[in-house]
């Protein structure tokens, strides 16, 4: 199984965690050597690669006089403008005398939330791809506000799976995989070499970081492989601070631990309605509508809304939900806030007579639509990035 996933892999996302490429002194250049090594070999056998690099803030933070954590963001933020320079220029030292360009491309949560700016990141990268430069992705740090951060580069390496649609992503961080439990504190932790679904026992598993460097720990890295998954692409947790570990991956060595991609692939769009897109607000169904849209497939009119929260204008994504408020759905909206305020629990025909126009019969049409069952009990718990 893990051989026929990794032969159909032809585009890959790698994310390199900051423990991986970074010590308390600052960026560690021969683990960065090490690993372009293995990068220059995978696109040299044809592979298509997409870096989601961390260690901005690890490369900066000293220059500060901060040890650890930057106590502020604004210090964090500082940090990180200072390092992503020298991020950059570290990779670049490595890949340009084995041959290979490299572009910085710097996102934030806002700029993949809009379906315009997310469909110019994707022409850029893949622009990039056509071009084989090596498109290396972070977090606009020094930019971003906290609401709008993604939180941690393992969901943004989720998110640029589905972006550029990727087969593979593999995430590098300084543990060999997922443990049965976290190998900081339990020396007789078992690693796992394959999972087929992330369930709530696996779940359990994991643990957060214990590092002064890395964010989010396991967590954040089950969350991303199932996001992946949901997108078609398999996820491998690797060692990265282990020489040759990406070789001996494609090798068919059992390094690291393998996530499967899940059966029914969801489509790019869909996937970015349900975990990219900020949801700016709710809206309440009666049963009637939530079964047709839960049973029957059918789109959202206006009938069948009950209650609304929230300012969102035409195009934005809400929560769907029913009496009770438990989400059933995300999905974009065709009219505004004030618009359905005026219009919700009328009949379709009574939409262009009250104001005076219409966009369609849906409010939520179910292209644009993505039920919650579609997407993981995990996926609802993980609404803090969402
Ligand atoms: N079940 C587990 N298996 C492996 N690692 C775990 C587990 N639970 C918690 N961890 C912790 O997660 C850390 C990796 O995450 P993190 O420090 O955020 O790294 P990165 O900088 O690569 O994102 C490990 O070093 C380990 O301390
Ligand atoms: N954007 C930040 C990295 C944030 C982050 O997710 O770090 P990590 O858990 O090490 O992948 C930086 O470049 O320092």
């Amino acid at each position: 199984m893990r051989k026929d996933i990794l032969a159909s892999v032809r585009r890959l996302v790698i994310k390199i965690g900051s423990g991986v490429i970074s010590t308390d002194q600052g960026l560690d250049a021969a683990r960065i050597a090490a690993i372009c090594e293995d990068v220059d070999t995978l696109l040299r056998r044809g592979y298509e690669i997409i870096l989601v690099s961390s260690g901005a803030v690890a490369a900066g933070k000293k220059e500060l006089g901060i040890d650890g954590r930057p106590p502020s963001i604004p210090l964090r933020q500082a940090a990180a403008a200072i390092g992503q320079s020298r991020l950059m220029r570290a990779y670049k030292e490595q890949l340009r005398p084995r041959g290979h360009l490299v572009a910085q491309v710097l996102l934030t949560r806002d700029d993949l939330n809009n379906r315009r700016r997310y469909l110019n990141a994707r022409n850029t990268l893949m622009t990039l791809l056509e071009h084989r430069v090596i498109p290396i992705i972070n977090e606009n740090d020094t930019v971003v506000v906290e609401e709008l951060r993604f939180g941690d580069n393992d969901n943004l390496s989720a998110m640029t799976a589905n972006l550029v649609e990727a087969n593979l992503l593999v995430i590098l961080s300084d543990v060999d995989g997922l443990y049965d439990r976290d190998p900081g504190r339990h020396p007789d932790a078992r690693l796992l070499h394959e999972v087929e679904r992330i369930t709530p026992e696996i779940e359990a598993m994991a643990g957060e970081s214990a590092s002064k460097l890395g964010t989010g720990g396991m967590v954040t890295k089950l969350k991303a492989a199932q996001r992946a998954s949901l997108c078609g692409a398999a996820t491998v947790i690797l060692n990265g601070k282990k020489t040759g570990q990406l070789l001996r991956l494609f090798a068919g060595e059992p390094v690291g631990t393998l996530f499967r991609p899940a059966p029914g692939k969801m489509a790019a769009r869909k996937h970015w309605i349900a975990f990219t897109k900020k949801p700016q607000g709710s809206l309440r169904l009666d049963e009637g509508a939530a079964r047709a849209l839960t049973a029957q497939g059918k789109s959202l009119l206006p009938t069948g809304i009950i209650g609304m929260e929230g300012r969102f204008e035409r195009g934005d994504a809400v929560r769907i939900c029913d009496r009770q408020g438990r989400e059933l759905a995300r999905g974009i909206v065709n009219y505004a806030h004030d618009e359905l305020a005026r219009i919700m629990g009328r009949k379709t025909f009574d939409i262009e007579a009250v104001l005076g126009y219409k966009y369609g019969d849906e409010i939520v049409h179910r292209d644009d639509l993505v039920l919650d069952r579609d997407r993981t009990r995990a996926m609802e718990e993980s609404d803090d990035h969402s």
